[in-house]
């Protein structure tokens, strides 16, 4: 499939949307999948109906797969249980507590870009974001010091490539848990590699000993998860220690690949876009005066150029280019005769959407007016879906976001990024992966300020 899955369902989308349809039906696989291309139908199944479309219909089974009982994967009662638990996590108040760690992440990645830069030599973009990306998940939720950059061999970063890598085998297992899970469960395909599963368990668990064994604490998940929890041993009020580490795990897998593609992606337009990143570094050489040239939480949050400059990356490369759902119970279609079993898989394309010409005129511009505070409110509702929407949006959303303004304000308050020769024109999205990969690898340049 040249296309790979991802292009097919956005190609379906536009089919679709040419004949002039709320929705349409197409196989994946064997798999009859209900696609909704009407935002006030997609706004409709995922929000207001949401009692029929609660879980996203992927692979889990907490017996012979238990890292697979996630938040992501959770159903039903389980599911809501869960999340309520953890959406105190997730306020801006105990995200705000993890800036210094972020911050502290970003100063080792100037230094390292510093380093590059003298001596001329051009940044693997991806590699250097990822780098930045797994230093702070490993840190707010596994509680430890990746250093990435002063040592590349660095075990989370060794062992994050591996769940992210496009290999065939782990390309395969990402299809399987999104669109395939019956295959998933036939063939006892687990959730991750035996030897990435036996890495991230032990270290979890290392990390939890210590910290009661010396009753330390940390401004971290692991510290939420278990004040959550009633500690080691298990627990039914609050939270196993397989359930704590499953959810440790999931924020790696659904939050390290996610965040480094959106700056990523955001850097590699801002060095063919001069003028935008010219205007970015304005804001925030103009922000921080006004708080005295300390980059603080509360500096970051002002800085409204770079929500709409990482928005537009979002919407132009969405890092989640799907979203998926299970109908949990037969669903008469609105203004249809049409009834969708119980069981029928629904897929919305992101990427149909946010590519939309009638959405976003000219979508391959990169533009990052179309979120300015003005024209924002002219974008029709549930056509920009980067994190999803309703009850099972990305509970990660404003970690994210925090952690892609901090690094993007001290990459352009340090240096210029520009193209280096090898830089492509266009990105061609790899089409093995079920999320949004480059298949080149992405080269830029930098000068120091
Ligand atoms: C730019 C970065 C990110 C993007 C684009 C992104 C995108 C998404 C999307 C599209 C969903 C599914 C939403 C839906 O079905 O409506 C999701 C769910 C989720 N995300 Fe993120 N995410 C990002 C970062 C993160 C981070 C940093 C974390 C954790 C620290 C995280 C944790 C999760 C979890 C646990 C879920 C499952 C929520 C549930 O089912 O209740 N994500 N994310």
């Amino acid at each position: 499939m040249k296309r790979g899955f991802v292009g097919t369902l956005a190609d379906a989308y536009k089919e679709f949307k040419s004949q002039g349809k709320k929705f349409g039906g197409l196989f994946v696989l064997y798999k009859p999948t209900f696609m909704p291309v009407d935002p006030a139908m997609i706004k409709r199944m995922i929000t207001i109906d949401f009692q029929y479309f609660m879980n996203h219909g992927n692979f889990i089974d907490e017996k012979i797969d238990p890292l697979s009982a996630n938040l992501l994967n959770l159903e039903d009662e389980k599911w809501k249980t869960l999340r309520t638990k953890l959406t105190p996590t997730f306020t801006s108040g105990k995200i705000k507590v993890m800036y210094d760690e972020m911050k502290s992440c970003g100063t080792q990645m100037v230094e390292h870009i510093t380093t590059l830069s003298s001596e001329h030599k051009p940044l693997d973009i991806k590699e250097i974001i990822s780098c930045y990306s797994v230093d702070i998940i490993g840190s707010c939720a596994f509680g430890i010091d990746c250093n990435s950059f002063k040592n590349p061999d660095a075990e989370f970063r060794k062992y994050g490539r591996m769940v992210t890598e496009m290999d065939f085998w782990t390309a395969l297992r990402m299809f399987a848990i999104f669109f395939l899970p019956e295959v998933k469960k036939l063939f006892r395909i687990r959730s991750f590699r035996p030897d990435v599963e036996k890495f991230f368990t032990n270290a979890f668990k290392d990390v939890l000993n210590h910290r009661l064994a010396t009753n330390s604490k940390r401004n971290d998940f692991v510290q939420i998860l278990l004040e959550l929890g009633s500690g080691h041993g298990g627990s039914t009020k609050g939270l196993t220690t397989e359930e704590m580490l499953a959810q440790s795990v999931i924020f790696f897998g659904a939050g390290f690949e996610t965040s480094s593609t959106n700056l990523s992606f955001c850097l590699y337009e801002l060095a063919w876009h001069p003028d935008i990143q010219q205007r970015l570094r304005e804001e925030i050489f103009k922000v921080l005066n006004r708080y005295d040239g300390a980059i603080t939480y509360e500096a970051i949050m002002d800085m409204k150029y770079m929500d709409q400059v990482l928005d537009e990356s979002l919407r132009k490369y969405p890092p989640v280019p799907f979203l998926n759902r299970k109908c949990g119970k037969d669903y008469k279609v609105p203004e249809t005769d049409l009834i969708l079993e119980k069981g029928t898989s629904v897929m919305i394309s992101v990427t149909g959407l946010q590519m939309d010409p009638d959405h976003f005129p000219n979508p391959e511009k990169f533009d990052p007016d179309r979120f300015s505070k003005e024209n924002k409110s002219k974008i029709i509702p549930f056509t920009f879906l980067p994190f999803g929407d309703g009850p099972r949006v990305c509970i990660g959303q404003r970690f994210a976001v925090l952690q892609n303004k901090i690094g993007l304000c001290l990459i352009l308050k340090n240096f210029r990024i520009m193209p280096h020769e090898s830089t492509p024109k266009k990105i061609r999205i790899n089409p093995r992966a079920v999320t949004t990969v480059s298949i080149d690898k992405i080269l830029l340049r930098s000068e120091v300020l």
